[in-house]
């Protein structure tokens, strides 16, 4: 059985995601060094270097590398290392240029599944791993792109691993799944790491590839790669500076005044920008300041994006937007209110007692009231999660990081890769056409994590857990939830968007639930409120 894919790249990035590997002391990772560097040592790989600086070499390279490195690779597969090390020392001679190496694995036979031939399993974890660890994308008549459960045709399938380098970016490991899958590449698995300088080390088990012979293959992904480069970088060159161009004019009505803006505090760093808490006008505000490195970028783009999104809106729980900073060439950012505490993920994970019931209900109810009016001005997030919904003063909670979102027909339905995979509708999974319903299906996952406090598919990876999404696995929810709830959370992640309900129906029956259980006026359930006072 093949081991779990690790953590994706966004996931990583977005530090919502948790390692695929269990913790381990670093005694149990000095000691697998070790006998690493034996293992080595014994199979005369140390090439013209002597013991000490071998083992000195080794450990810079497993220095540069998070500690699941280790453990993922094991004793089995020491020798790779060394081909790791070149692959990562060839990019960054290489002027962090994109390196690829690929190379035969092994021959399978496939069964068909109904010649009974995949074994009984009934951990739907471990099925996955046994039969589904593939993304394949199909290129439809109309080009749109769509993932597809692998082929059950019986005969003997090769599997290659391909290894690749470059520079680390964010959206990097999409990228490179599209050019695999553009290749006519299917991944059953997918194993990323970023080093400290700034690379990536990306290793992918795929079939597809009809030969043993990898040369054509190399090729092949060297074309793709160029051709898609290529297109980007034409199309990029022209669209994404005059889009850029567009996009600040669009905004250059709410600018505003930086010399009123004072920052006290750094708050966090997303994947392309800075948090800061400070003051303006007055007011407690949180500015979100773009890091010079994403100036002209499609980060920029999307920060843009994302203010004028925010500039449209005026809800009571969607973040509130005071303007952006565009004209100061140190200080690029959007200013919105402060929100004291923090985000619901975060609050929610760190609670040791389940919230009452009622507690769970104005949450939901809140966040429910900012998806209707989102979706009745036709933006669809796309990437609601527990991460993207923050605490404000009094029990508000809000929703914000429009950073995805699109304004789109409702009617209409668009085609992209996107949101974070735990709470990822299926048919965003499947590549299919996707519309606002698929908000509602994250916020059936978001009330599942109201109710239980843990992460969705803790025991998955994230990908795994996208790809049992696919399959039609969901959530255990727990036996002693109020049955309206459980009705409601099944309603809203079915896999058919059309039985989803809309948020106007979901609100009606949040607050009939409520009606049924809030105690009468000045009733004894304070213990929640307290939890979500103010943290500052
Ligand atoms: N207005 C705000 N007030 C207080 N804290 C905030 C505010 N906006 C964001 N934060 C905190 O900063 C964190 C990072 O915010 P950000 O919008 O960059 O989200 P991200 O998803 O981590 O980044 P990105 O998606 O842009 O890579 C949030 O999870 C939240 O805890």
């Amino acid at each position: 059985m093949p081991p779990p894919p690790s953590l994706t790249r966004e996931e990583l990035v977005e530090g919502t995601g948790e390692s695929s590997s269990p913790p381990r002391s670093s005694s149990v990772h000095h000691d697998l060094r070790r006998r690493i560097y034996e293992l080595l040592l014994a199979a005369g790989k140390q090439g013209d270097s002597d013991p000490s600086s071998f083992w000195d070499t080794l450990c810079a390279h497993f220095d540069k590398l998070p500690d699941r490195y280790l453990v993922d690779l094991g004793e089995e597969k020491a020798e790779e290392v060394l081909l790791h090390r070149k692959v990562l020392d060839e990019c960054a001679n290489n002027g962090k240029q994109p390196v690829f190496k690929a190379r035969f694995l092994e021959c399978i036979q496939v069964q068909q599944k109904d010649e009974g031939t995949y074994p009984e399993c009934d951990d739907p974890t471990q099925r996955l791993l046994l039969e589904d660890l593939t993304l394949e994308r199909i290129h439809g008549a109309d080009n749109t792109v769509s993932m597809s459960s692998p082929s059950r045709d019986s005969g003997p399938m090769l599997l290659h691993e391909i290894i690749f380098s470059s520079k680390d970016k964010p959206k990097l490991l999409m990228r490179l799944t599209s050019l695999l899958s553009e290749v006519g590449l299917n991944i059953r698995e997918a194993h990323v790491y970023s080093t400290t300088d700034n690379l990536c080390l990306d290793v992918f088990v795929v079939d597809g590839w009809k030969t043993k012979e990898t040369d054509a293959l190399i090729t092949r992904i060297k074309e793709t790669l160029t051709r898609k480069n290529g297109a980007t970088s034409n199309s990029a060159s022209t669209s994404s500076s005059g889009k850029i161009l567009e996009l600040r004019q669009q905004v250059a009505d709410c600018e505003i005044d930086w010399s009123m803006l004072k920052t006290t505090e750094k708050i966090a760093s997303g994947s392309y920008a800075d948090l800061y808490r400070g003051t303006y006008n007055g007011y407690d505000v949180c500015i979100k300041i773009l890091r010079i490195t994403h100036f002209d970028s499609p980060s920029e783009i999307e920060f843009l994006q994302q203010a004028l999104i925010l500039r449209g809106v005026n809800h009571e729980h969607i973040l509130k937007f005071y303007g952006t900073c565009t004209g100061h060439p140190k200080c690029f950012g959007i200013v919105t209110e402060y929100m004291p505490g923090g985000n619901l993920y975060d609050f929610l994970h760190n609670q040791n007692d389940i919230l009452g019931l009622i507690l769970i209900l104005k949450i939901a109810i809140q966040i429910s009231k900012g998806m209707e009016y989102l979706h009745q001005n036709r933006i669809i997030h796309r990437d609601l999660k527990t991460a993207n919904i923050l605490i404000g003063y009094n029990q508000v909670v809000k929703i914000a990081d429009f950073g995805v979102a699109r304004v789109g027909s409702r009617e209409g339905q668009m085609t992209a890769e996107t949101g974070t995979y735990r709470w990822m509708a299926p048919e965003i999974i499947n590549h299919k056409p996707y519309d606002h319903k698929a908000d509602v299906f994250s916020f059936a996952i978001v009330l599942w994590e109201l109710i239980t406090l843990k992460v969705p598919y803790d025991t998955m990876t994230p990908l795994q857990a996208a790809l049992g999404v696919r399959q039609g696995f969901r959530l255990e929810i727990p036996s002693d939830t109020h049955p309206g709830l459980s009705e409601l959370i099944e309603q809203c992640w079915d896999e058919d968007p059309d039985v989803r309900p809309v948020f106007p129906e979901i609100i009606v029956q949040l607050e009939d639930i409520l009606q049924q259980v809030q105690p009468p006026k000045g009733g004894h359930r304070r213990s929640n409120k307290a939890k979500m006072q103010k943290k500052s």
